[in-house]
């Protein structure tokens, strides 16, 4: 089994898909609509879906925003470098809320962005070798 995806409720499609290619550069691997049910999916990811997890995006037709609660933390998303990364995303017009630095309480370098719905995105600072665990 593997992880194929994380959804996430958006309250405006091309606004979401613009975010996830133009400012985080994903690709955008499909769109459909489904009239019956009134809304519409788009996946979006680095790599196509055989190949690693993705984001589902999901327009629910005339709705145009959620609460999104305090539960839900973030999708956190590989970067060779943190400072750079913040700068790039900060220039192609994204919101970066927290700057690159050591996590509190750790050593492993992050940063956040908030998409245009407020989902927060963890930008994770490569390591040389992430801990091996076993299979
Ligand atoms: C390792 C990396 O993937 C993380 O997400 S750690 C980030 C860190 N998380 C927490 O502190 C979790 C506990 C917290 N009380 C919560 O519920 O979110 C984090 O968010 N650090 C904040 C920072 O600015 O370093
Ligand atoms: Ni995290």
């Amino acid at each position: 089994m593997r992880i194929l995806h994380t959804m996430l409720r958006v309250g405006d499609m091309d606004r979401a898909i613009a975010f996830y290619t133009e400012v985080l550069g994903m690709r955008l691997l499909r769109r459909n609509d489904y009239p019956e049910g009134k809304f519409t999916l788009a996946f979006v990811g680095y790599q196509n879906e055989n190949a690693g997890a993705v984001i589902e995006l999901t327009y629910n037709w005339g709705v145009e925003r959620y609460d999104l609660g305090d539960g839900f933390g973030h999708i956190a998303i590989e970067v060779e470098d943190a400072v750079a990364a913040c700068d790039g995303i900060r220039q192609r017009g994204g919101k970066v809320v927290r700057e690159a630095g050591p996590m509190k309480h750790g050593n492993t370098v992050i940063a956040f962005v908030e998409d245009p719905d407020g989902y927060r995105i963890e930008l994770i600072e490569r390591k040389a070798d992430f801990a091996e665990h076993p299979a």
